[in-house]
């Protein structure tokens, strides 16, 4: 579903924390939200998701007329405890608004294939508050999954993973956004792993859009130096890919 975000303002108490972002989400394509820390890239996300107040609009569909899904998967950047449910539990709150006082079997099947999907089936009984944290995270990402919605918020989804399952997840993500048609929104932190599996790039600086593009588009280091303070190097590699290299924090200017 295609969402056009017009003059997005957001105020957190008296503080005026996004303003006047306008943008379009294309479905079929993974977008990266990339700033530095504290720039406003969950306050975004927490909009876009319907979870928080704001000034312009966002529409859905393609006349921008449509209603935000009913089912949004979301996954915020910390999961809170979930005390007494096992895994499979968790990944079935994805699904809270569609179920009743009984689980359908369907349901239970579908939320068993996204944690095989992930590789976590063998966790599924498991209590959710006595897994890793990078277990954790995937199971949160399952959960997000098994709304099944056309619309995908992932709000640093592979902070507290090793290098392995970073590709693991990402791959996965950008596969079934492509396959799926889904508006799939990211907060990620690795630059290179924005060149290597977003389709576009946001950039926020200070709760402004600052750039948008493709990573080949945005990655440069004139941007980085602008927006995060880093001298860097983007270079293409021989697939094509843009290599960030960090050289060092840029000095501060006056
Ligand atoms: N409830 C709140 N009330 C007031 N200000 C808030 C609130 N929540 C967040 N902020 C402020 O809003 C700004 C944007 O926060 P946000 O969490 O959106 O940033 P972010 O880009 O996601 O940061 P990070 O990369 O560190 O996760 C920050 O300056 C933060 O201190």
């Amino acid at each position: 579903m295609k969402i056009d975000v017009d003059g997005l303002a957001v105020r957190l108490g008296r503080r005026p924390v996004l303003g006047d972002i306008s943008c379009t989400l294309q479905p079929g394509c993974l977008t990266a939200l990339i700033g530095p820390n504290g720039s406003g890239k969950s306050t975004f996300m927490r909009a876009l998701a319907g979870l928080l107040p704001h000034e312009g609009s966002i529409g859905f569909g393609a006349t921008g007329t449509r209603r935000r899904p009913d089912r949004v998967g979301y996954m915020p950047q910390l999961s809170a405890g979930a005390v007494g449910l096992s895994v499979i539990e968790v990944v079935l709150l994805g699904r809270l608004s569609r179920l009743g006082w009984r689980v359908p079997p369907a349901d239970l099947e579908a939320c068993a294939g996204w944690l095989a999907r992930l590789g976590l089936d063998a966790l599924a009984h498991r209590p959710f508050d006595a897994l890793s944290g990078g277990q954790r995270q995937k199971v949160m990402l399952a959960q997000a999954l098994a709304s099944e919605s056309s619309l995908l918020l992932l709000d640093e989804p592979t902070s507290a993973l090793d290098l392995r399952h970073q590709l693991d997840v990402l791959e996965s993500v950008r596969s079934l956004t492509h396959e799926r048609q889904l508006t799939t929104v990211a907060i990620l932190h690795d630059l290179n792993a924005v060149a290597r599996y977003a389709d576009r790039v946001l950039v926020l600086a200070n709760g402004q859009l600052v750039a948008s593009g493709t990573p080949t588009e945005v990655l440069k280091p004139a941007l980085l130096q602008a927006t995060f303070g880093v001298q860097a190097r983007c270079q293409a590699d021989v697939d094509g890919l843009i290599q960030v290299i960090a050289i060092a924090a840029a000095p501060e200017t006056a």
